[in-house]
């Protein structure tokens, strides 16, 4: 059975542990952390059947075979080479971190030379098998535009450095226009998104984002716009956010549950 190390014990984690608990991912939970104790313990409450040990990364891969990272852009640099060297697969929800470019080849080379997958779940969006087909010939743009509810921006460093109140906006604003690598980096709770168009599209400095704060919201809208030789599309989802971090939609956590749940499965069904 697939045996499973988790680093960040938030909205995400604690979904992918509860559905490892309720056997919807076969696999075992071997271990978790979070470098807020508070949280490990509010995960473990939610736990029936699982007993994972509280371990540091350094002793964890020592005993997974898959190390899931659900914690934020920093926790990338300090635990996926560890993983890697450790010859651990690695799942990522923090996809930001990769407009680095340097930590990318990094760890790109690194799975190469232990003979390990990197694995990067479809998160809140819907369309990335149409942009990675389309991406076989030439893509001519590929657009992001993101609508959350004001709130759920909230604590983001491009909102704090430009003293942006929050509260104040009453009406349908747009916050942020860039490339990806700027947008990843100002908004990294909010659009790893863009990342993940990025590296299935045509990177980073070409894919546009568009951030919009809508309180008529109650949900957080991805609309991805691609346009190539094969013609163009549009696809667009209206979110559910997650009760416990607004910032993250529902989306993104069955996303990882899928993909551990494919990976957990001997059967492969489909292309
Ligand atoms: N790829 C995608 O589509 C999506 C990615 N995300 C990203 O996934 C990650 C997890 O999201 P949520 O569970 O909603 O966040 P959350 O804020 O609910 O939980 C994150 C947890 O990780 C812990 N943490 C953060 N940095 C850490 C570190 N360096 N070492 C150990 N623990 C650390 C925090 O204490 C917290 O308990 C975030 O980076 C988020 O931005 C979120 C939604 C969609
Ligand atoms: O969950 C979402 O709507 C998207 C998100 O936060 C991210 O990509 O970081």
């Amino acid at each position: 059975m697939l045996s499973i190390g988790l680093i960040g014990c938030g909205t995400i984690g604690t979904s992918i542990c509860k559905a490892i608990d309720d056997g919807t991912i076969e696999a075992e939970l071997v271990a978790i952390y979070d470098r807020n104790l508070d949280d490990v313990d509010k995960l473990l409450s939610t736990l029936k059947r699982s007993k994972p040990q509280v371990m540091e990364v350094t002793e964890m891969v020592k005993n997974i075979d898959l190390l899931v990272e659900c914690a934020s852009q920093e926790a990338v640099y300090e635990i996926i080479p560890s993983a890697l060297h450790a010859h651990c697969d690695v799942m990522i929800m923090s996809v930001g971190a990769f407009s680095d470019e340097k930590l990318y080849k990094t760890i790109k080379e690194l799975a190469k030379e232990n003979k390990c997958k990197v694995y990067l779940p479809s998160g809140a969006i819907v369309g990335l098998d149409g942009l990675k087909s389309a991406s076989a010939e030439k893509i001519y743009s590929v657009t992001l535009t993101t609508q959350k509810p004001p709130r759920g921006l909230a604590g983001a460093p491009y909102i704090i450095r430009n003293k942006i109140d929050l509260d104040k906006i009453t009406g349908k604003t747009v916050i942020f226009e860039g490339p990806a690598s700027e947008a990843v980096k100002a908004f990294p709770a909010n659009v790893n998104v863009a990342a993940t168009i990025s590296l299935a599209g045509i990177g980073f400095e070409k894919t546009k984002v568009k951030i919009v704060a809508n309180p008529a919201l109650t949900r957080n809208i991805h609309e991805i716009s691609v346009e190539g030789s094969f013609g163009e599309f549009t696809t667009r989802v209206e979110n559910v956010p997650s009760p416990s971090n607004p910032k993250s939609s529902y989306l993104a956590s069955l996303s990882a549950i899928a993909t551990l749940r494919k990976l957990a499965d001997p059967i492969q069904t489909g292309t």
